[in-house]
């Protein structure tokens, strides 16, 4: 029996890790636009680029760019999918099967590398598809022959890999406007940094009126490794050294590249404070800040009621930034910085994901923010590398000390590469890091319960550790 591909996706769609809505019954679905994509003219250049190759996409193939919107009680999301049509599904493409319509069988064509290519093609040529618009970004070219990859383990996104060339993020919930992401990372690449990802092109279309982003590429960096595994690398080695072992003596000490990353990062600020406007807030802005924080903090202790027995220690943090008494410097910032958020090639410390904290409105993350918001952020994932390793452990009340050890050492070696690069942290920015720290640990609180309750126990530790 066939079904219309509303009935399909509203049963498909709650199976997908990138859908935000699994909590709450969906109480709609509906096709928004449904925009085939050109796969004649892929077909042309895979052909030419391919001689002998059995990989032609095949008349009988379409795809279809679809926005749909999702109701769920009062919310109303869209998201953002490639539909593939095919008279039959090969065995290859059975996992990511859909459903059958009467147009034949829907299935999600990210994973088909016979036809997402056409993403690349498009964009090379500057194309206009219907509603979409595929750019390419001036003075690069973009090799439209290469075959993708579903990179695995993301959330909120979807991710493909063509070749070893270039990475492809596909924003599955569709949030009117310009990705801070392309952005960012556009007015960086202009500006010769390196401590980017190279942009290649993106897709957009008009949603509510307003240019929005569906899709990014940037270069794809196949030797790196991410900051989160090389930090964990080093904590494995310290807990598996004899006990009473310093960090420095241990195999794989981090503290030389926490440093580098602390000065890519005060050339990164550097760099987007000369590409956007900056600006400083005075007291009373300082202070509405402040109650910012403290509503997140409110916030996030109704849904971990546990966090109520540490609001002390954060109030009186917040307490002394209100009452710091000077203006505070703000620019354009990360806003979700952390160490899975850093790659290191064999050249540099290379940052992604400039999308902000991911659930915050548009607004709030392209809002201008002390960069000490990302160095605060950082600091708290030296926290969690430290003790993330713990988790399991029968020795751990015993490596303890070892962890705030790690975390102290890599937390003072980023501190003082982020001046060595010129990055701004003297007098009572301390009081200003402390405040963002806590409020970055009630943002993972929230995070945590959420997503990892197991992990809870890290953000937690923030506010003992700051009350010691
Ligand atoms: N340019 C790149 N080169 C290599 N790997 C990348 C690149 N961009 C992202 N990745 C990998 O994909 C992961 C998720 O990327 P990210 O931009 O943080 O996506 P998300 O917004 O879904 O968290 C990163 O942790 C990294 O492992
Ligand atoms: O990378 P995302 O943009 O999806 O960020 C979210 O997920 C992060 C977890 O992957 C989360 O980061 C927290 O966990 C990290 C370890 O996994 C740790 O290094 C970070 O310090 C900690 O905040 C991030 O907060 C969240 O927005």
């Amino acid at each position: 029996m066939t079904h219309t591909l509303e009935e399909l996706l509203a049963g498909w769609i709650t199976g997908q890790r990138w859908f935000a809505g699994k909590s709450r019954a969906i109480s709609g679905l509906a096709v928004e636009s449904a925009t085939p994509l050109p796969l004649r003219g892929l077909e042309e250049t895979r052909q030419s680029d391919v001689a002998g190759s059995s990989r032609t996409t095949g008349d009988q193939v379409s795809v279809r760019h679809v926005v749909i919107t999702v109701t769920q009680g009062d919310a109303v999301d869209r998201y953002q999918l490639l539909v593939g049509l095919r008279p039959e599904l090969p065995q290859r493409l059975r996992h990511v099967a859909i459903g059958e319509t009467e147009e034949g069988f829907a299935y999600d064509a990210v994973h088909d590398a016979d036809v997402t290519g056409v993403l690349l093609a498009a964009m090379a040529g500057d194309a206009d598809v219907g509603p979409l618009r595929f750019r390419r970004m001036p003075g690069t070219t973009i090799d439209t022959s290469l075959r993708s990859l579903v990179l695995g383990g993301e959330q909120s996104n979807t991710s493909l890999v063509f070749g070893d060339a270039y990475i492809c993020k596909l924003f599955r919930k569709l949030i009117p406007g310009v990705n801070p992401e392309v952005e960012v990372v556009s007015a960086l690449a202009r500006r010769g940094s390196h401590n980017i990802a190279r942009p290649y092109g993106w897709v957009e279309t008009d949603v509510d009126g307003q240019n929005t982003t569906l899709a990014f590429v940037q270069e794809f960096l196949p030797t790196a490794s991410d900051g989160w595994a090389l930090a964990l690398t080093s904590v494995r080695d310290l807990y598996g050294s004899p006990p009473g072992t310093p960090c420095c003596d241990a195999g794989g000490d981090f503290a030389a590249e926490s440093h580098r990353l602390g000065m890519a990062t005060a050339h990164l600020h550097r760099q987007m404070a000369d590409a956007f406007p900056t600006s400083t807030i005075e007291t009373p802005e300082v202070k509405r800040m402040v109650e910012g924080f403290r509503r997140r903090l409110e916030s996030a202790i109704s849904e971990v009621p546990e966090l109520a027995a540490h609001a002390g220690v954060a109030h009186r943090a917040f307490d002394r930034l209100a009452d710091i008494g000077r203006p505070i410097t703000v620019q354009r910032v990360h806003g979700d910085y952390h160490l899975g958020q850093v790659m290191r090639t064999p050249s540099e410390w290379v940052v992604l994901d400039f999308e902000g904290e991911p659930g915050q409105p548009l607004r709030e993350r392209r809002a201008l923010d002390s960069p000490l918001r990302d160095v605060a952020g950082m600091l708290r994932s030296f926290d969690y590398a430290a003790r993330h390793l713990l988790f399991g452990r029968p020795d751990a009340e015993a490596l303890e000390p070892c962890a705030a050890e790690w975390a102290e050492r890599n937390r003072a070696a980023f501190i003082a590469g982020y001046s060595a690069g010129g990055g701004r942290i003297h007098g009572d920015d301390a009081v200003v890091l402390r405040a963002l720290e806590l409020s970055k640990a009630a943002y993972e609180v929230v995070y945590e319960a959420r997503n990892r309750p197991t992990w809870l126990p890290i953000p937690l530790a923030a506010f003992t550790q700051a009350a010691r």
